[in-house]
């Protein structure tokens, strides 16, 4: 399988001196196709600087981050924003709905900025395949978080990206809500394709994962190889 994400030899620091911090210690990682990956960890150990450089929301001090052959280093931000857009679903822990948009609405945003056709088509398509069809004309108040999770991910799938990357995305969900959202995660990567990371503190949550890292003060260590 195609190797989606490649990071190579990621150093990021922040700060200098005493006061100086280094979040990521030369960080060698690499995603596939189909591939669902979390990475678990104490608090502070680098984590979220890990999936936000990822996904070139922050960049690194150095090292290189490879998205689908392309260097994303070497790019302009308008360049990367585009990349960003195209190939990447960004999935956080407190699903960041829109409170005043109805479920279907929620879809709009992310196609304003690439205006494609049958986009009503579409979204009936990825909400009726993620289960909460019905629920497209409710608000995100009146869903229950498992819902509003599921409404998330169906945006972060919607344009078909290549690369997922999941922030917490249990965090705020009960533990069926929670193995729901994670399995349907894990679903969509083998089915779809989807190179997916997942950061997570709950460890109950990595039992279908393809690999497990473990980031311990600014480095990743498998835990375990399927
Ligand atoms: N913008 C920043 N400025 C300065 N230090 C930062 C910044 N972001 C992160 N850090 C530091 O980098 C280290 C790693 O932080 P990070 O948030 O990546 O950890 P984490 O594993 O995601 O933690 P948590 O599980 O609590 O979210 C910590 O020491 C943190 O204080």
């Amino acid at each position: 399988m195609k190797d989606v994400l490649v990071m190579k030899n990621i150093v990021k620091k922040f700060g200098e001196g005493r006061t100086g911090v280094t979040a990521l210690k030369g960080i060698d990682f690499k995603v596939r196709q189909g591939e669902f990956i979390s990475i678990i960890g104490p608090s502070g150990s680098g984590k979220s600087t890990f999936l936000t450089i990822s996904g070139g929301l922050q960049n690194p001090s150095s090292g290189q981050i490879i998205i689908n052959d392309i260097n994303f280093s070497n790019l302009s931000e308008k360049k990367r924003s585009k990349l960003r857009f195209k190939e990447i679903g960004f999935i956080l822990q407190s699903s960041n709905l829109i409170p005043f948009l109805k479920v279907k609405e929620q879809f709009y945003l992310v196609d304003k900025v690439e205006k494609k056709k049958n986009e009503d088509d579409r979204i009936n398509h990825i909400l009726s395949s993620l289960d909460i069809f019905d629920l497209k004309d409710k608000y995100p108040r009146d869903l229950s978080g498992g819902e509003r999770q599921r409404v998330a991910i169906g945006r972060a799938l919607f344009n078909d990206p290549s690369l997922i990357l999941a922030d917490e995305p249990t965090a705020s969900l009960d533990t069926d809500h929670a193995y729901e959202v994670v399995k349907l995660l894990v679903k969509e990567a083998h089915e779809k394709q989807k190179a997916t990371i997942m950061v997570t503190h709950d460890s109950r949550m990595i039992e279908w994962s393809d690999r497990v890292y473990r980031m311990e003060d600014g480095q990743l260590i498998e835990e375990k190889a399927k």
